[in-house]
């Protein structure tokens, strides 16, 4: 089954209702370089971490300037996993030992992918703007990311522009480990729609992809 991250929470009451909702993860944005609506501290990102119950992941998602400064933010937030957008494979090797899972952001044609499936525990494969962010609500190729998904032997997210009217496509397409969503599940930037959550995850869990 396909497992379901949902990104960008500001209140603990969202984080809340998507837990209620069946979600496998939660990513708190903190230290991004863009402007965002779903970005908070790192102080708020470590208390809504310390809410998470055991079985659902916390991921801090950060965007540092090396891998000093992605050890001081794990440590400060103590989330279950870390999504390091702008790293180079170089600073995601050098953080195989941090407290956290490591997952790598990538672009489906990015040419350092092997390179980063060496050392990352995971790939997000994104939709990434011009300065390196996400949460652009854009898809991507999904065929090209489906050919990551069957050519490395690496757990691999889907992220950009899903919604619960595309996302079991998207399943059907890629077979990802996970899907994973901001934007489009959103009643305003930074505030989650409930009811937009739980079709999300039932409509991403119950997908299917054809033998
Ligand atoms: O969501 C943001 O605003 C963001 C800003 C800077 C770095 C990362 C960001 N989001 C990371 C995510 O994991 C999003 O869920 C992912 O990019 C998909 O976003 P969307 O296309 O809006 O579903």
């Amino acid at each position: 089954m396909t497992r379901v991250k949902v990104c960008g929470f500001t209140r603990e009451a969202d984080l809340e209702a998507a837990i209620a909702a069946g979600v496998d993860a939660v990513g708190l944005i903190a230290g991004v370089t863009v402007d965002t609506p779903r970005e908070i501290d790192l102080e708020v990102a470590s208390r809504l971490a310390a809410t998470v119950p055991p079985l659902v992941s916390s991921v801090l998602v950060t965007m540092p300037g090396d891998a000093g400064e992605a050890r001081r933010r794990i440590e400060r937030v103590r989330p279950d996993a870390v999504q390091l957008h702008g790293l180079d494979p170089v600073d995601v090797a050098a953080l195989a030992d941090a407290p956290a899972d490591v997952i790598a952001v990538v672009e489906p044609t990015d040419p350092e992918l092997d390179a980063y499936a060496e050392t990352a525990d995971a790939l997000l494969v994104d939709s990434i703007d011009a300065e390196g962010g996400g949460g652009t609500g854009e898809t991507h190729d999904w065929e090209r990311t489906r050919e990551i998904v069957t050519g490395l032997d690496v757990p691999v997210v889907l992220a950009g522009g899903l919604t619960p009217e595309n996302v079991s496509t998207a399943v059907e397409t890629v077979d990802p480990f996970a899907v994973d969503v901001a934007s489009g599940v959103e009643r305003e930037g930074g505030v989650k729609d409930y009811d937009a959550v739980e079709r999300f995850v039932e409509r991403a869990t119950r997908a299917r992809v054809a033998p």
